[in-house]
């Protein structure tokens, strides 16, 4: 199924009529720059072009007053005093004749994309509009916004289409106090949202912006607010937050609908945002988000004013919608002190309501809330600093990699009574032994049938390596003697740096290395917590891998973040046999490996388990995982044996940290 674009150059006809710096940044040029990117990089060509249309009144007071609605209605007819004059009761917005239109071609095109989504006619989607909509209020207009399109999204997908759960996703770099508002006593939309905050200094300078807005009644837990203190932001403290709070969440809340406030001011060069999180950023946000809800996922843009990052970022969400392979998620560092500081309070406010963050820690000592009462009593003048100034500090940052989709999706090397899933290809290699094997040839290796399975597995990798193949899934009758064969001093000149994820028991693990050329991470039920070995993490979970609560709890709070910090060069995922695994986590196991090492995975199972060769084949072939069943809450031992693992190897996995303790 495709990805729906959502676009049209009527909503470009407005703009600012007189002065106001606080406004100026919201031209037009945003919605063209980022529509002719997405033409010239023939990305707009492989989308399925959807139509915008308006909203109709009855779609509008699904998140707005009638009386709002009847005096946006005059705008149309009002002189430029009438505009001026109509305005100035609103915060950080502007009227103009054509914005109703438009407001409401934003809103009918958020609407076009839930439906296009809802009904199967297409996977994801994206909407380029203007005017955005998170901070516009029930009956107020306000930060460029008349009309909530994704809130009213979200209420139009329960209303029309019974979505029971709605997942919204709010990137952008601005609060939308107005989401928030519209759903803080509902447990059937979650919010969650980051945002420029700085203890209150920023706009909105709302008290109800910082992390202990958790909801009201009802709603108490769905929703979740991220505070940004401090501007320089950086990809590694994105992602930390993503691992450690949104995921974890989002996987218990289990939704049917993923809607993104796709704002793209928190990408570099923003005037506003003023962080430093690179545009390709933006395709693994979207690729963590699209395993959730079966892949039904609808962008709607917000924000984004540098009119060089924002087309940049909207070609990276829209290329992951494609599905084309991930850059590199290169130069991760540790997350820095003050995304510490609000990972941390977000996690211990939320503790209670999310079994996933059972085991968070307290609130830091040096509580962030007091220096917000502190700072907010400061003269308010500071925080007005006008917008140019701000824009001053405008950094350089590289073109995003290119990401070409290799030539075979994904190959296959089966036994010859196992039939080639469809879509896979099955790889052809020489009969004749890797000229790496060679050596072990010499020294006079036993079992023939086992090099020249390793040696098949070489030529696989070395595919992989120079993109001509994406994926990989192979079937062997022994799964201990082909990983013993591949992994024992395994060539430095084929792979630098390759992630083994093993998911089941393996006995004899003789092949792990300490120089880093491997990281070996196992799921299964065998404790063994003595290890001391960086590069070797067993998880254990008592149940073992069927136990899905502790499975996606080890996946995505553990395996995740060190994935992220270790940035392979290839990704063997490997399934022993007996491990359990249920088939809907191994594929959303999978779907989220598929983000590291530019796709390329490749996959291991035994014969006897070929069974499992469907949905493998099917994951790698990177379509959604179905919808993990409702999650048992995690087992309370495992819970714990994972806090202690986490805290053990914290010191030399800095995305592993989750609290500010310790850091300087
Ligand atoms: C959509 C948005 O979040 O980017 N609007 C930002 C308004 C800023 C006003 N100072
Ligand atoms: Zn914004």
């Amino acid at each position: 199924m495709g990805t729906a674009l959502i676009y049209d150059e009527e909503m470009t006809k407005y703009k600012l009529l007189w002065v106001d710096p606080a406004c100026k940044i919201e031209v037009p040029e945003r919605l063209t720059v980022s529509y002719e990117a997405l033409v010239r990089s023939g990305l707009s060509d492989r989308c399925v072009s959807i139509p915008p249309r308006e909203a109709t009144d009855a779609e509008i007071l699904l998140a707005h007053s009638e009386e709002y609605l009847e005096a946006v209605k005059k705008t149309p007819y009002m002189t430029l005093e009438d505009l001026k004059e109509f305005t100035l009761q609103y915060g950080d917005v502007y009227f103009h004749p054509n914005i109703y239109h438009c407001a409401k071609l934003a809103a009918g095109s958020a609407l076009q994309l839930v439906d296009s989504v809802m009904t199967g006619k297409v996977r994801n989607g994206i909407a380029l509009v203007r005017p955005p909509g998170h901070h516009s209020m029930r009956s107020a207009a306000n930060g460029f916004c008349v009309f909530n399109n994704v809130a009213i999204a979200a209420q139009y997908a329960k209303q029309k289409h019974g979505v029971k759960r709605v997942l919204i996703v709010d990137w952008d770099i601005h609060h939308g106090q107005g989401v928030q508002y519209c759903f803080e006593d509902d447990p059937s939309v979650l919010y969650y949202s980051w945002h420029r905050y700085e203890h209150q200094k920023f706009w909105p300078n709302l008290r109800e912006s910082d992390y202990d807005s958790v909801g009201k009644g009802n709603g108490a837990g769905f929703n979740v607010n991220v505070p940004w203190n401090k501007v320089g932001m950086e990809n590694s403290d994105y992602l930390s937050i993503f691992c450690h709070v949104l995921l974890p969440v989002a996987y218990e809340f289990c939704p049917d609908l993923v809607l993104v406030c796709a704002g793209f001011d928190s990408a570099i060069g923003d005037p506003e945002g003023e962080m430093c999180a690179t545009p390709d950023i933006f395709a693994h946000l979207t690729h963590l988000l699209m395993n959730l809800a079966g892949g039904k996922l609808c962008a709607v843009l917000e924000g984004g004013y540098n009119l060089t990052s924002l087309p940049q970022s909207v070609c990276q969400t829209v290329q992951t919608l494609l599905g084309d392979p991930l850059p590199q998620p290169a130069g991760l560092r540790s997350p820095c002190k003050s995304a510490l500081e609000s990972l941390q309070c977000v996690r211990s406010a939320h503790r209670r309501y999310w079994s996933f963050l059972k085991h968070a820690a307290n609130q830091p000592s040096t509580d962030i809330s007091t220096k917000r009462i502190k700072l907010a009593n400061e003269e308010e003048g500071k925080t007005e600093m006008a917008v140019e100034e701000r824009a001053a500090e405008i950094k350089e940052w590289p073109e995003p990699p290119e990401r070409p989709s290799p030539p075979v999706r994904c190959a296959s090397l089966l036994p010859e009574d196992v039939a080639c899933p469809d879509g896979l290809k099955l790889f052809s290699s020489s009969k004749d032994l890797h000229p790496l094997l060679a050596s072990k040839l010499q020294n006079g290796a036993d079992d023939q049938d086992a090099l020249i399975t390793v040696s098949r597995l070489y030529a696989m990798i070395e595919k992989m390596l120079t993109n001509e193949i994406g994926s990989g899934l192979v079937l062997i009758s022994d799964i201990s003697a082909a990983m013993m064969g591949a992994l024992q001093d395994l060539p430095s000149d084929l792979v630098d740096r390759v992630l083994v994820v093993c998911v089941g028991k393996e006995k004899d693990l003789n092949y792990l290395t300490t120089d880093g050329k491997m990281l070996f991470v196992q799921i299964s039920d065998e404790d063994k917590e003595k290890e001391k070995n960086k590069y070797f993490i067993p998880v254990s979970l008592k149940k073992g891998c069927s136990d899905t609560a502790g499975f996606i709890q080890a996946v995505l709070g553990l395996l995740l973040p060190l994935a992220y910090e270790y940035d392979p060069t290839l990704v063997l995922l490997v399934r022993t046999p007996g491990s359990g695994v249920d088939d809907s986590m191994w594929q959303q196991l999978i779907g989220l490996l598929l983000g590291f090492a530019k796709g390329h995975t490749l996959v291991l199972m035994q014969t006897n388990e070929k069974v499992h060769v469907g949905p493998t084949a099917s994951a790698l072939l990177g379509r959604p995982a179905p919808p993990l069943l409702e999650l048992q809450t995690l087992d309370q031992e495992d819970g714990e044996a994972l806090e202690r693992l986490r805290e053990r190897l914290q010191t030399d996995w800095k995305m592993l940290q989750t609290t500010s303790e310790g850091t300087e």
